[in-house]
């Protein structure tokens, strides 16, 4: 049974926006607890907004979503609620996106979001036994400069983060718009990743790689309309994190069953499965799993390939990295 083995294989998470795991009936507790007036009668009406056409539509509910998020307790709990989801679906390592701009622009401090979502990820790790690393993702639909302000604090706490990220509206904010800040973070040893060809075109995707220097694409769906760059993807071995409910939801694919998986892993893509926003999208990793697998006919090889990749494609050290592949080749 593939629902059987899904849920047995330990797997890492590559791609969870933490500000996409707030679940409608947390928002409204939170908000409650703030003091804050939501724009919605009740967690049904909310819920029956998320019916998105298109990137945008999401982002303009998930922003304003975040605004019940106050204080360190809010980011702890949001953080802590995701985590436990993480555990029932045999996550053991996590590497998770948060998007600071969405909070600093309505005057939380940085040190407010990090420190929250730390203590519940090192709690996470002693008591839930899931180790993670933070990625820090810059808005791109704000100008490079608000990026560059924010990066000293980026620094400041770089014993918590280990990479930055580059999300939010693709189309009109190509992967150049942000080269000086991604040199500077890739001078000073941090990871990078960036959202690309999950709405906007393949050069997107080539651009995220030869001019931010990427060491892993986010989405990269659109990289299949340029044969050439499809090779040399597959080739350098640069991973892509794929989300399969994300791009139902979003429209990237207008059926999971047109879903480009299967000709991703054909081509030699390193390509993995994850959540994007599991509050919104319907489901979190392994119902990517279950559902990509039952509409597209995912063999178990083809499962276990794509829970060997995220690990593969994690940014733990290489001998931690092995460990937990040779755990998932037993289910060969
Ligand atoms: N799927 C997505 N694409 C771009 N930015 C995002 N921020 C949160 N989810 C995102
Ligand atoms: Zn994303």
């Amino acid at each position: 049974m593939k629902t059987t083995l899904i849920n047995q294989l330990p797997k890492a998470e590559l791609h969870m926006h933490i500000e996409g795991s707030l679940e409608p009936e947390l928002m409204f507790a939170l908000a409650e607890r703030n003091g804050i007036t939501l724009p919605y009668e009740s967690v049904d009406a909310l819920k029956a907004l998320y019916d998105f056409n298109n990137l945008q539509e999401f982002l303009d509910i998930y922003y304003a979503g975040v605004s019940v998020l106050q204080t360190e307790q809010d980011f702890y709990d949001l953080a802590w609620a995701y985590l436990e989801r993480a555990k029932a679906d045999h996550v053991v390592h996590t590497e998770i996106f948060f998007d600071p701009q969405s909070h600093t622009d309505r005057g939380i401090a940085f040190d407010v979001v990090i420190n929250g979502l730390h203590q519940a990820f090192s709690d996470a790790q002693q008591e839930l036994g899931i180790s993670f690393h933070v990625i820090a993702c810059f808005l791109r639909h704000l100008p490079e400069q608000d990026a560059l302000d924010l990066y000293p604090e980026i620094v400041k706490h770089r014993d918590k983060i280990i990479g930055i990220g580059l999300d939010s509206s693709e189309l009109g904010h190509p992967p150049e718009k942000y080269q000086q800040v991604f040199s500077q973070a890739k001078k000073d040893g941090f990871k990078v990743v960036a959202h690309a060809g999950e709405e906007g075109p393949a050069d997107y995707v080539r651009q995220a790689i030869e001019l931010l220097k990427v060491d892993r694409i986010d989405h990269g769906n659109r990289c299949l309309d340029d044969g050439e760059l499809t090779r040399q993807i597959a080739e350098s071995g640069l991973a892509l994190t794929v989300c399969p409910l994300s791009n139902l939801k979003l429209k990237v694919v207008s059926d999971l069953q047109e879903h480009p998986i299967k000709d991703m892993l054909a081509k030699g893509l390193i390509a993995t499965l994850n959540s994007d926003d599991p509050a919104y999208f319907g489901g979190y990793v392994n119902d990517n799993f279950q559902q990509l697998a039952a509409a597209v006919g995912l063999d178990n090889d083809e499962i276990i390939t794509l829970v060997e990749n995220s690990f593969r494609a994690s940014f733990l050290p290489e001998s931690v990295k092995e460990a937990h592949i040779s755990a998932v080749q037993a289910f060969r």
